[in-house]
């Protein structure tokens, strides 16, 4: 297992007004690994981000990153963490070029142009080097975000939900771009709001809901809890009782008898294959349906049965 890279403890963000943003937040984040951080709207994300980024003082608690403590030795951490902030906020007037140099003269590097220049075809941004950035699209400008933050050359890049609101093909884009600094050697946290992008990208998931840390896990381990697959079979005719050829699947009737509904699967795939292998047993026991509605667990329903399943253990 590598080296640990950040290491948070007990950290507490209480704003002004009583709003206890952060709860006592443990975690350790290893080099090279892709942290996604889960969690819906309001969970803490953002304030978790900005406390190790220097941007929220914490109430109470230690950071500590690269070895360095944070209220300490902010500084030399610092020139180390890149951010790529949700929206991008000034520079709108700039040139794109200038714009990403100015972000890596002002962590105190010297100028490189040739990296500039690699940054930004990296980005597909080279075309557009010489637009002003309120000029390009809005997946341009969120490419000009990830420029900036690289130009600077992080070994820890956060990345605050890098593709909220975009669309699929660009969504695939970022994921690639993730991939390429993953190969750099960078240590990446992400923050997100989508099961497939953790799922799709991180080595390891935290879930974070109300300022807590539910759970952190690898992705594998934490993907075969979360993705379950819930199925609402309508029936051509209502039924009694669970005929003895599907009772070993788990199922149960609903609204009188008149349609079934399937709860299963872990995320691997398994809830579909069950699902299909139930509408075979059905039609071998001579029960006709008139419907299938299939639905994999969305990022609410896993919360309500994660905290469910916390508060059963407490
Ligand atoms: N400057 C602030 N002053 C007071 N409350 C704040 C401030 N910033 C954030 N909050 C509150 O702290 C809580 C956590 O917000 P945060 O932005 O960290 O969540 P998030 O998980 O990033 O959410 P989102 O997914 O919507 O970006 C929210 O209830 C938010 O309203």
């Amino acid at each position: 297992m590598s080296e640990p890279i950040l290491e948070i403890s007990g950290l507490t963000k209480v704003y002004r007004g009583g709003l206890k943003a952060l709860d006592n937040v443990d975690l350790t984040i290893r080099k090279g690994e892709i942290f996604a951080l889960l969690g819906p709207n309001g969970a803490g994300k953002t304030t978790l981000i900005g406390s190790v980024c220097g941007l929220v003082r914490p109430t109470s608690g230690r950071i500590a990153a690269f070895g360095h403590d944070m209220a300490r030795d902010w500084r030399h951490a610092r020139a180390r963490i890149g951010l790529v902030p949700q929206e991008l906020s000034t520079d709108m007037f700039e040139p794109v070029i200038r714009a990403v140099s100015y972000s890596r003269g002002l962590f105190g590097l010297p100028p490189d142009k040739a990296r500039i220049e690699e940054i930004l075809k990296s980005l597909s941004l080279w075309e557009k080097r010489d637009e002003r950035i309120m000029a390009l699209s809005g997946g341009m400008k969120r490419r000009v975000l990830i420029a900036k933050a690289l130009s600077h050359e992080p070994d820890l890049l956060f990345l605050d939900e890098p593709t909220a609101g975009v669309d699929v093909e660009l969504r695939k884009g970022m994921w690639a771009i993730i991939d390429e600094m993953r190969a750099r050697g960078v240590t990446i946290i992400l923050t997100t709001h989508y099961i497939e992008e953790a799922e799709e990208m991180a080595d390891r998931v935290g879930i974070i809901n109300n300022g807590r840390i539910i759970k952190v896990d690898e992705k594998a381990a934490m993907m075969a809890q979360l993705g379950r697959t819930e199925a609402h079979i309508a029936l051509a005719q209502p039924i009694a009782a669970l005929p003895a050829a599907i009772a070993h699947f788990p199922v149960e009737i609903e609204d009188g008898g008149s349609s079934l509904c399937y709860r299963g699967g872990d995320g691997t795939g398994k809830g579909k294959a069950e699902v299909a292998e139930l509408t075979k047993a059905l039609t071998r026991a001579g029960i006709d349906y008139s419907g299938i509605e299939t639905r994999e667990s969305s990022l609410e329903d896993i919360f309500v049965s994660l905290l469910g399943e916390k508060e059963a253990a407490a």
